[in-house]
């Protein structure tokens, strides 16, 4: 029979499901758009990206759900199909794809994604380095299904003892809703996300766990996860209206005076579209938006640090918004690049595959893609004998074995693939423990050999740096030495810091910025160019935020050049507006 008028949605989805699934096995993908060459760009080897279409749900397939989301594993692409009724009443399909580092379908189990993208960042973790899961999806797509999974599996792997070498482990586990903390291994206590004045980030107030075994670490994630705010929405009757971030610390017990390493495990509060939203009360409203703001800020901040670690060298030119949420305020030392640890990070979109989430799970596709960013693929420089990060695999391997004392540490055992770059990327605990593969090597002959490698490159960074601004003070043929051993009343700008040797303003209102010498815009009183030179300063003042300083342009300082104790380094955050100090 011809339709002849609109069908109600679901109504026409079983009319035509036959046609449907015909035309979703009839779909062939066309190639991704915009390819650009594998050889000139690559997607960040730190940053991976993968999506998990969970299986239909029993009760869903009983409601005549329709799966209209298809997995390509070996593609790395998932097709999502979508049914609509034309407008003269007949079906029509739209059809798309997208493409990721991994995909897994609901045919897949936990273990084969844990082998394939979580292992890697246990390992990362337990050498020393920085390690990030997200999980992130629409309310009821599988985030804590897999999170669950990941945590068990890594548990085991943490406390068998087959990773090899002597750890503690310690576990914390908190919530963040809106702007606020909760520690969920001690009675859901409020905690606050402080930077200390090294900045790091503390969680004054959280309780951190020993567990001794795979089972102690599980039951404290199991009572954590007890403890999560939970409210229904319309999609999950116990959605997790919070995020939830389980930090596990791997102290190593051989060497404790390097870095801990660091697992966090992140299952994001479920993200919700505008139209499962409009029955909620206001606190829920603004509940969902806060989560909406903070998965935002979260996409800059990945992006942001897969650009950067793309960019090299440019990288202190590059801005992460990481203080705009107390989210990626958290895992500051995953975004901050004047961190010196490299972090390895993977994210998990989750799906559902029901033609009836087909609006959510193309969103969580679209976020997922725009997660992951093609970077150039670096071009080795000309190769400097001086410089380990110019070495090939060839050059360094050469290199240690002239270099690493005697015994000699075998390269094989080090560097067997690595160029000099990535050994200089690798946390120090793995370079040692990777020197004592080698017969005779002892702790202390690998930390002297790792201090002498970094000590080439830190010298070699020095001399580039300094050949560079000898370069542009070149170029630009200005009359203002740029290296910073210039004394710094030599070099006074406008837009330089400084700190007023005025004791009455107090500890922290005696910083300024130059704007200009006083008599920039008139001619200065008779006999007063005989005085020593002044300039007009805006001061800069504490603001809410901790370590934030607002600048005062009214009213402006006059400061003559004698009240100029030293220069300060500050920069400019424009998500908070605010300034905040940095080292030079
Ligand atoms: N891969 C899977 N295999 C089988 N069942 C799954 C899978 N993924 C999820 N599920 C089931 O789907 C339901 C929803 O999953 P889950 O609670 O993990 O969603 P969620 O994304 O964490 O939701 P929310 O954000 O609301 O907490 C659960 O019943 C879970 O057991």
């Amino acid at each position: 029979m011809p339709q002849r008028g609109p069908l109600k949605l679901e109504e026409f989805q079983q009319q035509y499901k036959q046609f449907f699934l015909n035309s979703i096995a009839a779909f062939k993908a066309p190639a991704p758009k915009n390819l650009k060459s594998a050889k000139e760009h690559h997607s960040s080897e730190d940053i991976r990206i993968g999506a998990r279409v969970r299986p239909l749900l029993e009760g869903e397939e009983e409601n005549g759900a329709i799966a209209s989301v298809v997995a390509h594993s070996d593609a790395g692409s998932i097709d999502v199909h979508e049914l609509r009724q034309k407008v003269n009443f007949k079906p029509g399909i739209n059809s798309g794809s997208f493409h990721l580092d991994k995909v897994y379908g609901p045919a897949e189990d936990s273990e084969v994604l844990y082998q394939d993208l979580f292992k890697p960042l246990v390992k990362w973790a337990w050498d020393g380095g920085v390690s990030t899961l997200f999980a992130y999806g629409q309310t009821g797509s599988g985030k804590t299904y897999s999170v669950n999974d990941m945590e068990r599996l890594a548990a085991t792997e943490l406390m068998s003892g087959v990773l090899g070498g002597k750890r503690d482990v310690y576990i914390c586990v908190f919530e963040l809703i809106g702007n606020a903390s909760y520690d969920l291994l001690n009675d859901h206590r409020s905690i606050s996300v402080l930077e200390d004045s090294f900045g790091e980030t503390q969680l004054v107030g959280a309780v951190e766990q020993q567990p001794t075994s795979a089972e102690e670490l599980l039951a404290l994630i199991e009572k954590s996860m007890a403890f999560r705010k939970t409210a229904p929405t319309v999609k999950n009757d116990t959605s997790s209206r919070s995020h939830a971030i389980c930090r596990i610390r791997i102290v190593n017990k051989e060497f404790p005076d390097l870095p801990d390493g660091v697992l966090y495990v992140v299952d994001l509060a479920g993200s919700e579209m505008a139209g499962d939203i409009k029955d909620h009360s206001n606190d829920r409203m603004k509940e969902t938006r806060d989560i909406n703001v903070s998965l935002s800020i979260l996409k800059d901040c990945i992006r942001g640090r897969a650009l950067v670690d793309g960019m090299g060298s440019k990288k202190n030119k590059a801005h992460i918004p990481f203080r705009s949420s107390v989210l990626t305020k958290v895992l500051k030392n995953v975004f901050d690049v004047k961190s010196e640890r490299t972090s390895k990070t993977a994210v998990l979109a989750c799906v559902k595959p029901n033609l009836r989430d087909i609006s959510a799970t193309k969103n969580t596709l679209r976020y997922a893609e725009l997660l992951r960013v093609d970077v150039p693929t670096p071009k080795l420089a000309t190769f400097d004998g001086n410089s380990p990060r110019t070495w090939n695999n060839e050059k360094l391997r050469e290199w240690i074995e002239k270099n690493s004392g005697s015994p000699s540490i075998s390269s094989s055992d080090l560097a067997p693939i690595e160029t000099g770059t990535q050994l200089l990327r690798l946390p120090k605990a793995e370079f040692i423990s990777r020197c004592q593969k080698t017969p005779g090597i002892t702790a202390e002959h690998a930390r002297t050999f790792y201090d002498k490698l970094w000590k080439i490159h830190i010298d070699s960074r020095a001399t580039a740096s300094r050949n560079t601004d000898g370069e542009s003070q070149a170029t630009s043929g200005t009359a203002t030495p740029a290296i910073p051993t210039t004394p710094f009343k030599e070099r006074l700008r406008p837009g330089m810091f400084v700190r007023l040797d005025w004791s009455h303003l107090g500890e922290e209102h005696n910083i300024a910025m130059i704007m200009c010498p006083e008599f920039a815009f008139e001619n200065p009183p008779a006999g007063q160019e005989e005085k020593e030179k002044s300039y007009l300063c805006a001061r800069i003042s504490p603001a809410i935020l901790h370590d934030a300083y607002n600048l005062n342009i009214e009213p402006l300082l006059t400061v003559p050049l004698s009240r100029m104790a030293s220069e300060v380094f500050m920069e400019f955050d424009s998500a908070t507006r605010y300034y905040y100090h940095m080292l030079p």
